[in-house]
């Protein structure tokens, strides 16, 4: 009896002495007079995340919204005090001007997967940007615009066989699939299959699921310390070999080709990356100029890079694309000023749709913007303080290690910089002029900006493009309006399917 009094009373006090922990954690901010919202013990701002009724992206804006006069305001992800950057100039200073502070997105673990440019840190990031940032020149991309145009065709001739109740999300989610596939795995017509198995495992990586959500919620030490694995090793055993296969098949056989598997192919014959200690590029990457170093080339190196381009790519290419059907089909009169478009460029090029002509489609380029700010894939960013700062002109100092975490749909919904930000107004764009390069993220910005968003952008306005061509887009009635962004998902997917009727127009 007496021992259970003593481990009742010893339970009873370990939760107390916690419960006080929490509440004193959760007066991190406010001790240093910033402004916080309301932390919870424990679950600190993350509750009506984890509850579903938000995402972390309109939490946020949330905030912003309750304090529209704090450069920044204090936020606990979970025990782990935060700051969210509530003014552009200071994320300016975040993501481009002081980004030495802030280089990293975390702690990664070192494994093949975590070696992509989209997760690695520090200097190994800085040698991978470095020596992958050529791959998207206007001249790659040039060179790229047939295959992917090619593809673009299969995939339009894949929409002619379903043509009602089509869930465009993942209808494009196939074709983003196959242009990486094609273009990061030397693996050709894989993901448009009935039942790819590539497509099937690729669209494991970030679908909506509690799990997925769990893996990112806890991040990958977390992940490490409960010894649950960081990485989907079924994914790892899938695609690897993949790369490894594509690497080895082009290095014996001669085989060239205008695609990213060439670049690593190129990259391997020279052996080693050697990243010298003044290299010019720092100033562009806005590096502390740091010891030389060599990274070799090897084959792990490149299959974290094509994991890494499938990770970061083909869901958020394939959502947008989603949304952007969305938009058009909601707002008939703008598919049709686009469709005209389309033809009239086509029509004075003796319809030839390349690189050049693609960009001539000014009016589309402005419903791909708008559609970036409505719908951006990350609702919210974040990046890893890597050198301790003093937030200027606030009371806060941010520690190594701890995280700032950038709103972007707060900024991209604010009236401030957006008039009637809700609408969905290509032509806001036209006569656009403010430069500033923080309240417009899609993409991100600075050093650590999407590395592919030119390709990325020259694929959705090639598919696009073709699709408005061959059909007039509309909404089934099956839909769920308007739509709801899932809470457990890394990207904006719709809560519930977008569902589309396709027109066959006689193009
Ligand atoms: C519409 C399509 C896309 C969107 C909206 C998008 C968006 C983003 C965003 C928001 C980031 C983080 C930027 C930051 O933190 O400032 C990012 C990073 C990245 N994206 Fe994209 N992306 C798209 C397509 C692609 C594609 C097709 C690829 C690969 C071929 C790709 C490869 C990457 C990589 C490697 C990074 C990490 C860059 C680094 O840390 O240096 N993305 N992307």
């Amino acid at each position: 009896m007496e021992l259970f009094t003593v481990l009742v009373a010893g339970f009873v006090c370990t939760v107390v002495l916690a419960f006080l922990f929490a509440l004193k954690r959760n007066q991190y901010w406010a001790d240093r007079g910033i402004h916080q919202y309301k932390p919870l013990p424990f679950l600190g701002d993350m509750l009506p995340v984890l509850l579903r009724q938000k995402t972390l992206g309109e939490h946020l804006m949330e905030m912003c919204r309750a304090y529209p006069d704090e450069k920044v305001i204090g936020f606990y992800f979970f025990m782990k005090p935060s700051l969210v950057i509530n003014d552009l100039e200071l994320l300016e200073k975040v993501l481009i001007k002081d980004f030495s502070h802030f280089a990293d997105r975390g702690p990664q673990p070192k494994d093949v997967v975590h070696m992509n440019l989209f997760s690695t840190t520090g200097n190994l990031w800085r040698a991978i940007r470095n020596r992958f940032s050529p791959m998207f020149t206007t001249g790659k991309l040039r060179f790229m615009f047939p295959q992917i145009s090619g593809l673009g065709e299969d995939f339009m001739n894949l929409l002619r066989t379903k043509r009602e109740k089509v869930d465009m999300v993942d209808y494009f989610g196939k074709f983003a699939t196959e242009v990486i596939g094609v273009t990061a795995f030397g693996l050709e017509g894989r993901a448009m299959e009935e039942n790819s198995e590539f497509r099937v495992k690729a669209k494991k990586i970030f679908e909506p699921s509690f799990s997925n959500y769990v893996r990112f919620v806890l991040g990958p030490s977390l992940m490490n310390l409960l010894g649950l694995p960081p990485t989907n090793s079924e994914l790892l055993n899938y695609f690897g070999p993949a790369v490894k296969n594509a690497l080895k098949y082009r290095r014996e056989n001669g085989v060239v080709r205008h695609d990213f598997i060439q670049h690593m192919v190129t990259l391997q014959q020279k052996g080693t990356i050697e990243v010298d200690k003044d290299d010019v590029s720092d100033e562009i990457l806005m590096m502390d100029h740091v010891p030389e170093m060599k990274v070799e080339m090897s084959d792990n190196l490149m299959i974290g890079q094509s994991m890494g381009f499938m990770v970061a790519g083909f869901d958020a290419t394939a959502l947008t694309m989603g949304w952007l059907c969305y938009e058009l089909a909601m707002h008939p009169e703008i598919q049709s000023q686009a469709r005209q478009e389309v033809k009239e460029v086509l029509e004075k090029h003796g319809n030839r749709l390349d690189y050049d002509t693609v960009r001539e489609m000014k009016f589309l380029s402005t419903c791909l913007k708008e559609n970036g700010r409505l719908h951006s894939a990350l609702d919210v960013n974040f990046r890893m303080v890597t050198k301790p700062y003093k937030v200027p002109d606030t009371s806060a100092v941010l520690e190594r290690g701890s995280f700032v975490y950038i709103p972007n749909l707060s900024i991209h919904m604010d009236p401030k910089y957006y008039p009637e930000p809700e609408k969905f107004l290509p032509d806001r764009w036209i006569a656009e002029n403010d430069k500033s390069s923080c309240k417009y993220l899609p993409f991100g910005t600075g050093p650590r900006m999407c590395i592919a968003m030119r390709f990325a952008n020259m694929e959705m306005m090639c598919a696009i493009a073709k699709l408005l061509l061959k059909f007039e887009v509309s909404i089934h009635p099956s839909t769920k309006l308007p739509p709801q962004i899932e809470a457990y998902s890394f990207f904006t997917y719709p809560r519930d399917k977008l569902y589309f009727n396709l027109k066959k127009l006689n193009a």
